[in-house]
């Protein structure tokens, strides 16, 4: 069984994008959206397709999202995608989700390429911080650091992949980049953002 999990938090001008495509992949059984105490149209938006979604109240941070949408979720397979994709289709989807089915990766790790050159720069630099994940619900267990990490969620989940020895394949996402923080917060509040999502990242390695 498959389960995706999408964390959102204000991403009410973009989330559509990605869930009218996921609600048509036959393979998917259910899709979560953790509405991560969003103060736009995102549960209203989401709510707009087939999908279940998770409140929280407050804006708590990716990581408690992503926890959040585990736990309500059946899956052995959880499939973690971003609202703010742009280009996401089936095919990326299945070539996400297939080694982890097939059992030829316990996590396999999206990356953009050919998508737009600083979204397509920023993940060949850091390839391990991308979100775009699937990964057996098995290896899901006892992440601690989850839940506070915010943006080090998926640093907290590289270092107990390798802490477990798990298979780890790097699968690139053809023609697919997001919206960047300066594109939805204008330059200065999205830079800002940016630098919060550093130090998130970096309290995490440390
Ligand atoms: O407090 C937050 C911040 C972000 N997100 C979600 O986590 C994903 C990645 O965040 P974002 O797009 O801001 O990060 P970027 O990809 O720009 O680094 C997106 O679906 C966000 O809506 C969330 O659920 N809670
Ligand atoms: O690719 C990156 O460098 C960052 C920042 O992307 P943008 O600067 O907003 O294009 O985005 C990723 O990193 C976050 C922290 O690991 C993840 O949570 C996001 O899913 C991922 O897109």
């Amino acid at each position: 069984m498959i389960s995706v999990i999408v964390p959102a938090f204000n991403e009410g001008k973009n989330i559509g994008r990605v869930l009218s495509v996921l609600e048509k992949i036959d393979i998917i059984d259910e899709i979560i959206v953790v509405n991560d105490g969003s103060t736009d149209d995102t549960k209203e938006q989401a709510l707009k397709y087939n999908v279940k979604v998770f409140d929280l109240e407050e804006n708590s941070g990716k990581g408690k999202a992503l926890k959040a949408g585990i736990e309500n979720s059946k899956g052995d397979i959880i499939v973690m995608l971003d609202a703010d994709l742009i280009g996401l289709t089936e095919k990326h989807f299945l070539s996400l989700v297939n080694p982890v089915l097939k059992d030829e990766a316990d996590m396999t790790i999206g990356i953009f390429a050919g998508g737009r050159k600083f979204t397509d720069f920023a993940q060949k630099v850091a390839p391990f911080l991308s979100g775009q994940r699937a990964i057996k619900r098995k290896f899901l267990e006892n992440i601690q650091e989850m839940e506070m990490s915010r943006f080090g969620v998926e640093i907290a989940l590289n270092r107990h992949a390798i802490k477990n020895n798990l298979r780890i394949v790097n699968v690139p996402l053809e023609n697919m980049t997001h919206v960047m923080k300066e594109e939805k917060l204008g330059f200065f509040r999205g830079f800002y953002a940016r630098l919060r999502m550093y130090f998130d990242i970096i309290k995490m390695w440390v």
